[in-house]
């Protein structure tokens, strides 16, 4: 089986900046307080992912997930290390992503067809299933600003999941979503899967995850913490043990998790 993406020791370094005007950080610099800090969203982070694999990407929040998205599908470059891709990469990153607020749904969904690869031909084939499965009625003649974050969501899916691409990444975008939605979506990327092509899937649904993915990496401050088995990640990252501390104990579903 052909290799899909390969990373070897990528790391992203991010800034992070403590100030926002120019006064509060010219105060700070006259006390001597740091303004900023640099820090490793990825660190030294390796992995071989074959045609066809199914991943999920797991892991705590700020633990890189999104930005190892953005590294594979080009948006963000690493700073150190090397990262290879084959063939075309869709998917939903960031809901909103690319769209432009005063322009409507219908014009936004064009223009994202377009800069995902689609040719005129193919739009004018594939338009009517993404209306259909984007499914926003009267208001995809609405600007998109003027949309809520499952609306955002709903359209950006609905034009990525009709784009023919070898890896197809989905951040956990599908949260916002409401449940008949998410179970479509679910369906739609278990169709990716069954296709042949290379899915990976940020999620922190471990039920969604051990149904969709063969194998899962888990990110842990930037780091690859774990990479394997599905179940045993889910042990790794201890999701299966009861939360003692908490007095309610939500199962996937009543937390609106992915499915
Ligand atoms: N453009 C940026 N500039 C500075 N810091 C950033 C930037 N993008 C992300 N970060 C930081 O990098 C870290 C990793 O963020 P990332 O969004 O990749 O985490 P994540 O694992 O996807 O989190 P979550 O589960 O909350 O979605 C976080 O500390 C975040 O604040």
């Amino acid at each position: 089986m052909a290799v899909s993406i390969v990373a070897e020791n990528i790391t992203k370094e991010f800034t992070l900046r403590y100030h926002r005007t120019f006064k509060e950080v010219t105060v700070a610099k006259a006390r001597g307080v740091k303004t900023s800090d640099k820090f490793n969203a990825i660190e030294d982070v390796s992995f071989k992912i074959e045609e066809g694999e199914s991943i999920g990407l797991m892991g705590l929040n700020g633990s890189g997930k999104s930005t190892l998205l953005k590294l594979i599908n080009g948006v963000m470059r690493p700073d150190e290390g090397t990262l290879l891709t084959r063939g075309r990469i869709a998917g939903l990153i960031a809901t909103g992503a690319g769209f432009h607020p005063q322009l409507s749904g219908s014009e936004n969904l064009v223009l994202n067809a377009a800069i995902l690869g689609m040719s005129e031909k193919e739009l004018k084939r594939k338009y009517d299933d993404i209306v259909a499965f984007a499914d926003l009625g009267r208001t995809l003649e609405a600007p998109v600003g003027h949309y809520s974050s499952g609306q955002r969501a709903r359209l950006g899916f609905a034009v990525a999941i009709h784009v023919d691409s070898d890896i197809f990444l989905a951040d956990e975008v599908l949260a916002v979503g409401d449940k008949p939605f998410r179970s479509k979506c679910m369906k739609k990327m278990l169709e990716i899967r069954d296709s042949g092509r290379t899915l990976v899937y940020v999620s922190h649904s471990p039920a969604s995850v051990e149904r969709m993915c063969s194998r899962v990496l888990v990110l842990e401050k930037g780091k690859l913490g774990f990479d394997g088995d599905p179940k045993a990640a889910i042990h790794y990252l201890e999701y299966d043990t009861p939360d003692t501390d908490n007095e309610v104990e939500l199962t996937d579903d009543e937390m609106g998790n992915d499915i």
